[in-house]
């Protein structure tokens, strides 16, 4: 199965890293003044120079939307060095390593959970060895500092933590209810347009097997609705486990969809009937008598340049020469 890109569910990793860039530029344009005319610190103040550069490329990159994802790994790069730099450098009391404690909040929003793990552990470790070796005048003890500071980083990382894994928990729930069938747990319409246009990006060759139960307004009819969708469940895992593409979609009622990647006409006639026969061979329980099904399958296969409706137009009518000439049949 291919990669679905999901929209994100809370602000997505490219708007964050647009304003964080701006935001970036000020800050390191401002301090790149404070360190060469306020405490003629030339290095420092080089680095903040360098900084603030890189922020309002990366933000005029994201303006003309070319910002590419090693930008903000390259941008939050250089932020740590220059806070965890400006730690060891300045003296303690300048407060340079409180930074430090706004980095999980943009590491788990930029990178994720994962990767938010391990770089905020990094630089908590990193902050603490900083902290624990310069904390040595009478303003700092060091095991005090050193205790509070990693307490107060822990409980910001914390709750990012917490944030994130809520925030996919919630956004794997959101997708499932946008994009699975909720009687058969096989994707739906939506999810079958969203994958179609990219599907259609990567493969030359795409097949739709339009699949319809025959007669089942009998079933509903003689064994009850429930029996009905017992059904139509039975069938989705058929199909599912029919066709080695498992791209499975139910588009409504007793109408299924399979998609064929990279198969050639005669392979794609083959699965159909492989997925015909199956369906005829299966018997289906209900609590009267055994179910016995067919399916009219219609194919098409996708022109250059189709639209998703003509695609699914010229496998309906393929299905409907299927049941014309009799259900349970292929025809292409
Ligand atoms: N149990 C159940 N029935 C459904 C569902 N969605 C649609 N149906 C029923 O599916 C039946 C479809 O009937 P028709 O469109 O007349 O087609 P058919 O009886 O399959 O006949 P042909 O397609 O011509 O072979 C109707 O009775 C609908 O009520 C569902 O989610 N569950």
């Amino acid at each position: 199965m291919h990669t679905r890109h999901y929209p994100h569910t809370s602000v997505p990793p490219e708007v964050l890293h647009k304003w964080l860039s701006a935001l970036l530029c000020a800050l390191h344009s401002i301090y790149f003044l404070l360190n060469m005319l306020l405490i003629q610190k030339l290095d420092l103040g080089f680095i903040q120079f360098c900084a603030a550069l890189f922020a309002g490329y990366c933000f005029y990159a994201s303006l003309k939307k070319q910002d590419r994802p090693w930008h903000r790994y390259a941008l939050m790069a250089i932020l740590t060095i220059n806070i965890l730099l400006s730690a060891s450098m300045m003296d303690l009391v300048a407060g340079s390593i409180f930074w430090s404690l706004a980095l999980p909040i943009w590491y788990y929003s930029l990178f994720g959970l994962k990767k938010g793990f391990y770089f905020s552990a990094v630089v908590m470790a990193v902050s603490a060895a900083i902290l624990f070796t310069r904390a040595d005048t009478n303003l700092f003890m060091p095991y005090r500092t050193l205790f509070n500071f990693t307490l107060v980083y822990i409980s910001i990382w914390l709750v990012c933590h917490i944030y994130e894994v809520q925030r996919q928990k919630i956004s794997s729930f959101l997708h499932s209810l946008a994009l699975q069938d909720a009687l058969t747990g096989v994707c739906n319409r939506h999810a079958l347009k969203t994958d179609l246009a990219l599907i259609q990006k990567q493969f030359t060759h795409i097949h739709m097997l339009l699949i319809d139960i025959d007669r089942f307004k009998n079933i509903n009819d003689k064994f009850g609705h429930d029996i009905g969708d017992t059904v139509l469940l039975a069938v989705a895992n058929i199909l599912s486990k029919t066709t080695e593409v498992k791209e499975v979609y139910r588009l409504g009622g007793e109408e299924f969809i399979v998609l064929l990647k990279d198969l050639d006409h005669q392979k794609a006639r083959e699965e159909a009937e492989k997925i015909r026969q199956a369906v005829e061979q299966e018997i289906f329980q209900s609590h009267k008598e055994d179910i016995k099904l067919t399916v009219s399958i219609g194919i098409s296969s996708l022109q250059p340049e189709q639209e998703f409706n003509d695609f699914l137009r010229a496998a309906d009518e393929k299905l409907y020469q299927a049941k014309r000439e009799g259900r349970n049949k292929v025809c292409f």
